[in-house]
């Protein structure tokens, strides 16, 4: 078969038994990507919590500690797929929420949509590893079991302007590899 589009599972997860995306029907846009092992999400209610307990025992300042450990909570998790994706280069996954998700489980993707890029896939540092940015936005927290399906990616084609000039040639990772600013 002409290799042009797909998933498979990086080396870390090989012997792990995970099922590779599938659409769910004929017309299912979204490959449905499972998790890769059991995970919680704690609720962000109750993380805020912590941080409003604290800001009142401070008398409603936010001390640096507080901030520090306000941002350390609230941070979004990372649930593992253990899949990679290979595109052609003028393709991009989009991984969007599923709509039950947010319907069931109060569970959002707090990047609106994951973009997935071609070259991210075996890159040097964690192989193209697709990870799951979520947030639990319920009361309770979510626990989430390895094969569950967390999010749905989308093959499309993107543009290029005119005077399009990359910055670099390779990409090395993901979640802010290309710097700072
Ligand atoms: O939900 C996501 C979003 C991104 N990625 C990976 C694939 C993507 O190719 C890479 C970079 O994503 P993006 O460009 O959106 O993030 P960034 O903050 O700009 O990071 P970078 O500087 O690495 O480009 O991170 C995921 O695994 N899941
Ligand atoms: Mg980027």
């Amino acid at each position: 078969m002409n290799r042009v589009r797909g998933f498979e599972v990086v080396k870390k997860y090989q012997d792990q038994g995970l099922t590779l995306p599938r659409r769910q029907t004929m017309a299912s846009a979204g490959y449905d990507i499972e998790a890769a092992s059991d995970i919680t999400i704690p609720s962000i209610w109750t993380l805020n919590f912590v941080r409003i307990f604290r800001l009142i025992r401070n008398g409603h300042e936010l001390i640096e500690s507080d901030r520090l450990a306000a941002e350390k909570v609230l941070k979004p998790i990372l649930v593992p797929t253990g899949i990679k994706a290979y595109m052609p280069e003028d393709e991009v996954l989009i991984l969007a929420n599923r709509s039950s998700n947010t319907f069931k489980r109060n569970l959002s993707l707090p990047n609106g949509i994951g973009v997935i890029d071609s070259d991210y896939y075996d890159n040097p540092n964690n192989e193209g590893e697709i990870f799951v940015q979520v947030l639990n936005y319920g009361v309770r927290p979510l626990h989430i079991k390895k094969g569950e399906r967390v999010a749905q990616g989308i093959f499309i084609k993107y543009l290029k302007t005119d005077d399009d000039e990359p910055i670099s040639s390779q990409r090395m990772s993901g979640f802010g590899s290309t710097g700072k600013k």
